[in-house]
């Protein structure tokens, strides 16, 4: 059975994570529009708070896509589940995303995006695990580099439950 074993980060942590990330996009992103793109489920919750962390006019849209179903592995493909409501051509264009693990869910949907002839894409995830990677992606807003566990929490699942915990915990075999 896989239960919550321990928590790897805090609600504070995060909370404090997120203030800063934000007022380092507010700073980067002075004067320009800005269009946050969230990516569902995941990253459901760092953009609700991330958002309310950026003080400028910023947009936002959701895309959904699914690499992981209810296993602890990727399957490797990157189907498009929803769509942006949006035409980001000629938009600064932030994808957000709660974690990138093998990297290949971010650079199916940077390859997709490009296309769109975005004036400016860059890339923000609140946890980033190294050790997993199966593709190089350079992301320009990283919370925190992790270590090789299985967590859950602030919008992370494990079949889909625990994404409402309000801190990330290690998911263990007991
Ligand atoms: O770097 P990767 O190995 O591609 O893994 C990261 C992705 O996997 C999870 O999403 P998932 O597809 O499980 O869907 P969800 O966001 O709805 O939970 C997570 O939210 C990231 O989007
Ligand atoms: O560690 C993880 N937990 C839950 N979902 C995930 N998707 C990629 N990595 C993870
Ligand atoms: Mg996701």
């Amino acid at each position: 059975m896989f239960k919550v074993t321990k928590t790897m980060l805090s609600e504070e942590q995060i909370q404090q994570k997120v203030q800063e990330i934000g007022k380092q996009i507010e700073k980067d992103y002075k004067d320009e529009e800005l269009l946050v793109v969230g990516i569902l489920k995941g990253a459901s919750v760092f953009v609700a708070d991330l958002i309310r962390n950026i003080d400028l006019d910023v947009n936002i849209d959701f895309m959904s896509v699914s690499s992981y179903g209810n296993s602890t592995e990727s399957s490797g493909t990157v189907k498009i589940l929803k769509d942006l409501d949006v035409d980001i051509e000629g938009k600064n264009v932030l994808i957000v995303e709660d974690i990138i693990d093998s990297g290949l869910t971010l650079s199916n949907l940077v390859a997709a995006l490009e296309t769109r002839k975005p004036k400016s894409l860059k890339l923000c995830t609140l946890l980033d695990k190294p050790e997993r990677r199966k593709v190089n992606i350079p992301v320009d807003y990283v919370g925190f580099v992790i270590e090789d566990k299985f967590i859950v929490g602030y919008g992370i699942d494990y079949a889909e439950k625990y994404r409402n915990l309000p801190y990330i915990g290690i998911v263990e075999e007991v």
